[in-house]
């Protein structure tokens, strides 16, 4: 920023454009250049915006007719901006002094009696810088494994640089400057824009809470540049006649108190959360595409093996069907014939017999009969030899068809084989897609784990924010503080809200880190864990992790080492919800939880941190297991001695602890020992004034 009187140099400091000396050059210009020198067009990116602010309104000096151009703030990060304004991106030296001369023809410059080239309009130069850097591996640690998905998941980092030059018009007094009418108006307005530049740097150099940004379109334009995160130089600039020595002394008075100020510079980076989402995107998309693929594929080849198989069936079937028709036929025939031949050969013979039935007849000597049965013993014995023959070719043939059918039947196993080993493809084939569809399913699963790793990120970025901007100690909570901050604001929702958004928190954060941020060094990040865990203990499904995990030690710990009132509060709630159930119970008094709760209630001034010990004390004293330690170890004294507290809630809780106590006989029944009714009558719980009760 260059201030000072009219005329005393500020736009000869910050906007001469030096062309034909070089040494002339304003900062402006020089600061460019040495921005240019530094950066790679490829990477990193300069945009440029030029804007005037006169009569409390901002105009594009780029751009004349887009006037009035509204400032806007990031609630989150507390950054200006203008994104009404032209923003023109630089490449080299050359399109930049062109701008600058572009901007300066359109800059208002009203006379007055002091200096006829006097600029009546605050000149603001904005410079916004992006350069990409890589993402920081610690952001993406091995927690999730060491997938090479992951490692291309990383989002890019962009830091982020603006340079804002401001060459404010002139401080005069308006007595002074002979202002009247429009130029009076003019005046008064640059007076009250650097007035209440004036008090923000009054205020920020005596360290007090309120700075007025709000006053002027200057200051909440400069806002995150003075007093802020920013680094900022003020030129002062002064005149050096007699006559001016009013201005001199105001101006160089105002840059002392400036020197007080102190800003703290913060790094500006932020996860490129939108490239990372896009190639996110990207990578689903060809991960689906690829899975379509394969199964169509997949699909595709299962069709054409089924097809095949089919036509080799059905061929197979009608080559096979079509011989053993032919072979059958043909056995068929041969055996008609066979049988056709031997029918003849029995009529032929049948025939022979009969005709020699005459000669027998005759036969009255003996000798014709005796040569009769002759030739017909030499005949039946040329049959048989027939026959046998016949009956030999008949087995010829019998045996080719089995071998032909035997033929068959190995061909038919052979055609099985084949068939098993298309079968076994298919199964590979299948697996094959089985395999792919796990590995979707897994990769879907890095890609959950990524996102939600992403909103932990922006919760951090979102913490860290606040706190810089709480002017915090520069510590940069983890994300599970940040989490916890999210825990916070919902425990101020109501209903069902609540639990589901701390079932999420359990979910995305784990219990382990949770239970780790009870030991955190800062109050409030304890406070805080301590909270949830108080929230996570009163459902019933989350009170064995918790103790599992260690969070009944841890919050007896607590008990033990913390001066906190809101800490014991919530930690003896959070032991009250544990102590509802019976293991829970056992652990709670080994760990000396009833020496630890006494000790609470014997430190503790809030009745609403009474309720709690009382509210642990009570669901304890309903075991009648542990009544005789219970009591051995200060646990009943402890309870009626919260009567003293008249408060209600404790009274009702001490009550409820009476009343568990008095009911168990059990132990008293089994062990012979005195009941509860009488052993609290022994310590004095008839002598209280019962009514409180
Ligand atoms: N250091 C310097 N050396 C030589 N000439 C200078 C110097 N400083 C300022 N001038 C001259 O003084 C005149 C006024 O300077 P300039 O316009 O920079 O003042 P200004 O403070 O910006 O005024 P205004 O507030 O009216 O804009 C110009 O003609 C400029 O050339």
């Amino acid at each position: 920023m260059a201030y000072g009187q009219t005329g005393t140099g500020k736009t000869y400091t910050l906007g001469r454009l030096g062309e034909e000396d070089t040494a002339a050059r304003g900062i402006m210009v020089r600061a460019m250049e040495d921005i240019l020198a530094d950066v790679s067009l490829e990477t990193d990116s300069v945009s440029v915006s030029y804007l005037q602010l006169y009569m409390e309104t901002i105009q594009d000096l780029l751009d004349p007719a887009n006037d009035n151009i509204p400032i806007v703030e990031d609630p989150k990060t507390g950054d200006v901006s203008v994104p009404g304004a032209t923003l023109v991106e630089i490449r080299d030296q050359h399109s930049f002094v062109e701008l600058l001369r572009l901007g300066e023809a359109h800059r208002f410059a009203a006379n007055t009696k002091l200096n006829t080239e006097s600029s009546r309009s605050h000149a603001i130069l904005m410079v916004h810088v992006k350069r990409s850097v890589k993402a920081r591996d610690s952001a993406f640690s091995s927690e999730n494994g060491n997938s090479p998905h992951m490692k291309t998941l990383k989002p890019s980092l962009v830091r982020k640089g603006k340079l804002v030059v401001v060459d404010l018009a002139g401080s005069e007094r308006i007595d002074k400057s002979g202002s009247e009418g429009h130029t009076l108006e003019e005046a008064k307005s640059i007076n009250l824009s650097l007035s209440a530049l004036g008090k923000c740097i009054n205020a920020l150099a005596e360290n007090s809470a309120h700075v007025p940004v709000r006053d002027s379109k200057l200051t909440r334009l400069l806002k995150d540049s003075f007093g802020g995160t920013a680094r900022t130089s003020l030129v002062i600039t002064i005149g050096p006649s007699p006559r001016h020595r009013g201005e001199t002394a105001s101006t160089i008075m105002f840059g002392q108190r400036a020197m007080k100020v102190e800003n703290m510079l913060k790094l500006k980076e932020e996860f490129d959360y939108k490239s990372l989402a896009r190639r996110l995107d990207i990578q689903l998309d060809k991960l689906i595409a690829e899975h379509e693929r394969q199964q169509k594929a997949f699909e595709d080849e299962i069709e054409r093996i089924n097809v095949e198989a089919q036509n080799r069936i059905s061929e197979f079937e009608s080559n096979h069907a079509d011989a053993l028709e032919k072979e059958r036929l043909k056995y068929q025939k041969d055996y008609m014939d066979s049988i056709k031949k031997l029918e003849e050969q029995l009529v032929k013979n049948q025939q022979k017999n009969g005709s020699e039935k005459v000669p027998v007849g005759l036969r009255e000597d003996g000798s014709a009969l005796t040569s009769s049965t002759e030739s017909s013993k030499v005949s039946a014995a040329e049959e048989v030899a027939e026959l046998k023959k016949l009956l030999q070719q008949e087995n010829l043939l019998r045996k080719t068809a089995e071998e032909e059918v035997n033929n068959l039947k190995s061909q038919i196993a052979q055609w099985k084989r084949s068939e098993a080993s298309g079968n076994s493809e298919i199964l590979k084939l299948r697996k094959m897609l089985e395999d792919e569809a796990s590995q979707k399913e897994r990769l879907e699963g890095e890609i959950a784990i990524l996102q939600s790793q992403l909103l932990q990120l922006s919760f951090d970025a979102d913490e860290t924010t606040r706190r810089l901007d709480r002017g915090g100690s520069g510590k940069v909570p983890s994300g599970l503080d940040s989490l916890i901050s999210q825990v916070k604001h919902h425990q101020q929702d109501s209903g069902n809200g609540e639990k589901a958004s701390i079932a999420k928190l359990f979910e995305q954060v784990g219990l382990q880190k949770i239970l780790s941020l009870l030991e955190a060094e800062d109050a409030d990040v304890r406070i805080h864990a301590v909270k949830v865990v108080a929230n996570l203990a009163a459902e019933e499904m989350n009170q064995e992790k918790i103790v599992e995990a260690g969070g009944l030690t841890s919050l007896l710990m607590l008990l033990r080492n913390s001066e906190d009132e809101t800490i014991h509060r919530v930690a003896a709630g959070a032991i009250a919800n544990l102590a509802m159930n019976e293991t829970n119970q056992e652990l709670i008094m080994s760990q000396g939880g009833i020496g630890l709760l006494s000790m609470t209630a014997a430190n503790a001034e809030d009745p609403q941190t009474l309720r709690m010990v009382a509210g642990a004390i009570a669901n304890l004293c309903g075991n009648d297991k542990l009544q005789m330690k219970l009591r051995s170890e200060g646990g009943i004294k402890a309870l009626l001695g919260m009567v003293r507290c008249r408060h209600a809630d404790v009274l009702a809780q001490v009550a409820r602890g009476i009343a568990n106590f008095a009911k168990c006989e059990s132990r008293a029944a089994t062990q012979g020992t005195k009941t509860g009714r009488s052993l609290l009558i022994e310590d004095g719980c008839t002598s209280m004034d019962c009514t409180e009760c």
